[in-house]
């Protein structure tokens, strides 16, 4: 025991375990930002970088980390670059966990949920904004695990370094044992050594776990006080009907329950220019043609209702009027603009194209809601207006104030998307497409991913902007009732072309196609 406390605390082992630590600094955090670089280069569109990256990567991960050590050591001077065995050694490790860490970080980018992405493509964001704010926050929660794991080996990886005389910890270990013979004691010394590091390592790990924990109190309540310095002192003025700020909760609704959604005495309503033209629109997937030449005029404040079985293309439709999916054929207009294409119908670079659909106007509501995770309900909000439109912190937390209690949620503005019902989250979701002021909302099936209780609330929500007026608006549903209460005019799709449209008295009540009666008898049904 006294032998082996000896080595525990012999200087020359601890001299060891600065080598170590310095090898393991260079391998990390080189490894690190190599393979930041491997990473970008896989996931870009440019395939030469693409396959340069995999070239690399199939090289280093397929041969034997003591053998590029060596080359590193041995080859380089040839070159006329000569490099002290610790600098060799480093730069060695670090070109080998590059390859780990490059893989790491694309799993990262990889497991970020794609409606994330689609719900910042459609708020505007330059990809450059959209990885900064929205994938590399949440990636980077995902990896840090794995991060951690690769910190260890690389401080284990770091004993191969011994080949080449770097004076770390496992060289001196095995000087220090031929010398003495106490090799139980010397590498059992070593060994804890090596736990303790590792172990410090792991604490580092769980330490940046628990910082990043969006679930952790003490990290809501510093969310909560930095979103109150950014609160008015008094109550933000609306300027909202008294009905819409009252949209119900979900313990204001009933289970199953859909409120009456009566319009009586609905107000003649005139609509502005066209707004969306789309004129043979057509898209495929592969062999799937999806919209088969759809032609569609709507005007500034319409509120248009799109139906159709599933299949039909209808979120395909509202997603290449913005321009989250490319056209094959055909155009669309939103206020004059073809959104994805310039002046002289090239297709434009994504980062010009977020331009254009901040300039055209364009709010998305998704079907799985696809507010950002790792931020809270009014962060949501705020958070595109300032990255994206350029508001102050003061007046972006005013507005996501605004319409959260418009949509009946002020009460929940510092919850995080993953403690709000679905219901919760979706008028959240349509706050956020309301917040820039759009000219137009386009809502892709807002309640089809709901429970029956939960779809009420939030098609209240949508009635309400329907009945205040001047927002021009397409909704891809099923609820016939509320298409038949909102809409002023009904499209139904079928086979990726517009089979009829008109009124919802024309084409729900009397419609004249039978694939539209088909619809209605089934929907009629299902409603009951
Ligand atoms: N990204 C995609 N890749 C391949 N096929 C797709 C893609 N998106 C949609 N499709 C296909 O396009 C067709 C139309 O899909 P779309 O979601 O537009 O229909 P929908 O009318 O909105 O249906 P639902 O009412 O069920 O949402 C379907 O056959 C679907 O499988």
């Amino acid at each position: 025991m006294t032998e082996f406390l000896h080595y525990l605390t012999l200087p020359y082992l601890l001299e060891g375990i600065a080598f170590t630590l310095r090898l393991t600094a260079m391998g990390f955090v080189g490894g690190m930002v190599l393979g930041l670089f491997l990473a970008a280069m896989q996931l870009t569109r440019f395939r030469a970088l693409t396959w340069v990256a995999r070239a690399y990567v199939t090289l280093y991960r397929g041969t034997p980390l003591i053998l590029q050590l060596v080359f590193v050591f041995s080859v380089l001077p040839r070159a006329g670059i000569t490099l002290s065995p610790l600098v060799a050694g480093g730069l060695a490790l670090a070109l080998n966990e590059a390859v780990f860490f490059a893989e790491i970080f694309r799993s990262g980018v990889k497991g970020v949920d794609p409606g994330q992405v689609a719900a910042g493509r459609a708020l505007g964001m330059r990809p450059a904004l959209l990885m900064r704010r929205v994938v590399a926050p949440q990636g980077l929660r995902a990896i840090v695990p794995s991060l951690g794991s690769e910190g260890v080996a690389t401080m284990k990886n770091s004993a191969l370094a011994s080949i080449i005389a770097v004076p770390e910890l496992t060289l001196r270990t095995q000087q220090l044992a031929s010398a003495t013979f106490d090799y139980f004691e010397i590498y059992f010394a070593t060994a804890v050594m090596y736990l303790l590091l590792t172990g410090a390592l792991t604490l580092v790990q769980l330490a940046v776990e628990r910082a990043l924990d969006l679930d952790r109190p003490a990290q809501a309540s510093l969310r909560s006080w930095v979103a109150r310095l950014g609160r008015p002192a008094v109550g933000v003025p609306t300027t909202v009907e008294p009905d819409l700020r009252r949209a119900p909760d979900r313990t204001d609704v009933g289970l199953g329950e859909v409120p009456a959604l009566t319009r009586a005495d609905p107000p003649p309503r005139s609509f502005g220019e066209a707004l969306i033209e789309a004129f043979d629109l057509r898209k495929s997937y592969g062999d799937n043609e999806v919209l088969r030449g759809i032609d569609l005029h709507v005007r500034q404040g319409e509120v248009v209702a799109l139906l159709g079985p599933s299949g039909s293309g209808k979120s395909t439709l509202l997603r290449c009027i913005n321009h989250l999916e490319g056209l094959d054929g055909g155009s669309v207009l939103v206020a004059g603009t073809a959104i994805g294409y310039g002046e002289r119908g090239d297709e434009l670079v994504e980062r010009h194209v977020a331009r254009q659909r901040v300039e055209a106007g364009v709010g998305m509501v998704f079907q799985q809601f696809n507010l950002f995770h790792h931020l809270t309900a009014r962060e949501n909000v705020a958070a595109p207006l300032r990255w994206v439109h350029g508001w102050s912190r003061e007046d972006a937390a005013a507005r996501a104030d605004e319409l959260l209690a418009q949509v009946g949620m002020a009460h929940r503005a510092d919850a995080l998307p993953r403690h709000m019902s679905g219901g919760q989250q979706q008028r959240v979701g349509i706050a956020r497409a309301l917040a820039s002021n759009p000219k137009v909302l386009l809502l892709d099936e807002p309640t089809s991913a709901l429970d029956p209780e939960l779809v009420a609330e939030v098609l209240g929500v949508i009635q309400g902007l329907a009945r205040q007026g001047g927002l021009t608006m397409i909704i891809a549903t099923h609820q016939l009732r509320f298409a038949r209460e909102v809409a002023d005019r009904v499209v139904f799709m079928a086979g990726g072309v517009v089979v009829e449209q008109g009124t919802a008295q024309q084409v729900i009540g009397d419609p004249q196609v039978e694939a539209t009666r088909r619809f209605v008898r089934a929907m009629d049904s299902a409603e009951v």
